[in-house]
């Protein structure tokens, strides 16, 4: 019971894993990224490639003093908060733990559950399967849309349409369906250049 209180806090967080690797997508591609992944998420996409984060039980609940702690060990002073569905959980406490420890923080969210927290950067990737909460649109500094069937690119603009004017905006192929949606994204960033292309070079370099 003191357990699920102090996850309510955000003073405990449910863990998968956390590992150092590069970031692999998006405008930060490339850069050196400890990636604090939590358990759990409601979502549901078809095309999830971290299905095992769904079940938020199965995983060690941490305290974020232990969580930032292992960051710590690590040379790069990135850190990227991932799911499952991070904002399944209160962000405030860890983000401002991060932030006094020297951490720039960024997130990976769809945006599904109301926002908290403080982040240096907010990658914003909507889903069809459920809805985002609008407390993201005036938080999101990138808009990474994954692009599994034509249609999405429709669905893309749709929210393009509500985020701020300085927000990136990111087309991203589904990772099964590269080979066929790879030629519509590359014709629509050329005749809509406010759009650029996002990959997931971790995938290519077989890496974390
Ligand atoms: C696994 S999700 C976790 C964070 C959050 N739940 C979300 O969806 O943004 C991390 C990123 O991977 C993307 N992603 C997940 N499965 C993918 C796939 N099969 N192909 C391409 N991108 C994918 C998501 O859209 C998201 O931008
Ligand atoms: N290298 C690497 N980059 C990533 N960018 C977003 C990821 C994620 O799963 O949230 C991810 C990931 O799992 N690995
Ligand atoms: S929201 Fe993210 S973690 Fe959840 S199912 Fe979709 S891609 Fe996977
Ligand atoms: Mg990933």
């Amino acid at each position: 019971m003191q357990v699920r209180e102090e996850v309510a806090k955000g003073n405990m967080l449910p863990l998968m894993e956390a590992f150092y690797t590069i970031q692999g997508e998006g405008t930060f591609t490339g850069h050196p990224a400890y990636f604090i992944r939590l358990g759990g998420c409601d979502v549901g996409c078809v095309w999830c490639d971290v299905k095992d984060s769904w079940e938020g039980e199965k995983w060690p609940v941490k305290p974020i003093e232990e969580i930032v702690a292992e960051a710590e060990r690590f040379p790069g002073r990135l850190v990227v908060i991932t799911g499952g569905e991070p904002l399944m959980y209160n962000l405030g406490p860890i983000t401002s733990l991060l932030k006094d420890r020297g951490f720039t923080i960024n997130i990976e969210t769809s945006g599904a559950h109301p926002f908290s927290g403080s982040f240096d950067w907010v990658c914003f990737s909507p889903k069809k399967f459920k809805a985002p909460h609008p407390s993201i649109y005036e938080k999101a500094d990138e808009l990474k849309v994954i692009v599994f069937h034509k249609s999405d690119i429709g669905f893309a603009e749709k929210h393009a349409a509500q985020v701020q004017s300085h927000c990136t905006l990111l087309l991203q192929p589904e990772w099964s369906k590269a080979r066929e949606v790879s030629s519509l994204i590359v014709d629509y960033v050329k005749d809509h250049p406010n759009w650029k292309i996002s990959l997931q070079t971790h995938k290519f370099m077989d890496i974390p």
